[in-house]
């Protein structure tokens, strides 16, 4: 999906706020909680491996409450890094210190060939 001008300007004014981590990144950390940000359908079209889902629109509102260790290790993804990139700053903002963002996101994933969970 092509985004929009102003959508892409957010993201990119907020990007260098965030940390990122590439799959090989990933796949090196011991404990890490990941979690899927994208919308219900495209979480039931496939995601990855060990993902949790909790999605844009209740993240910030939930997570608290589900995972309330602001110290542990997260890794968000989504699409394609754009919108893991707002939720992770806005978790950062919440006190989560170890916020990451997922370049690529599940497309990179699966246009690498990684592993996925379609069913
Ligand atoms: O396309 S996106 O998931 O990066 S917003």
């Amino acid at each position: 999906m092509q985004h929009s001008p102003g959508f892409v300007a957010l993201v990119e004014s907020i990007r260098p706020l965030v940390t990122e981590v590439t799959h090989d990144e990933l796949n090196a950390i011991a404990s890490v909680l990941l979690i899927d940000v994208r919308e219900d359908h495209e979480w039931a079209q496939g995601r990855l491996p060990n993902a949790v889902h909790l999605g844009r629109g209740i993240i910030e509102r939930d997570i608290e409450r589900l995972y309330p260790d602001t110290e542990q290790t997260i890794v968000l993804y989504c699409g394609g890094g754009h919108r893991s990139v707002m939720a992770a700053h806005h978790l950062n903002k919440m006190g989560y210190s170890q916020v990451k963002s997922l370049v690529g996101g599940y497309k990179g994933a699966v246009a690498a060939g990684l592993n996925v969970v379609t069913e």
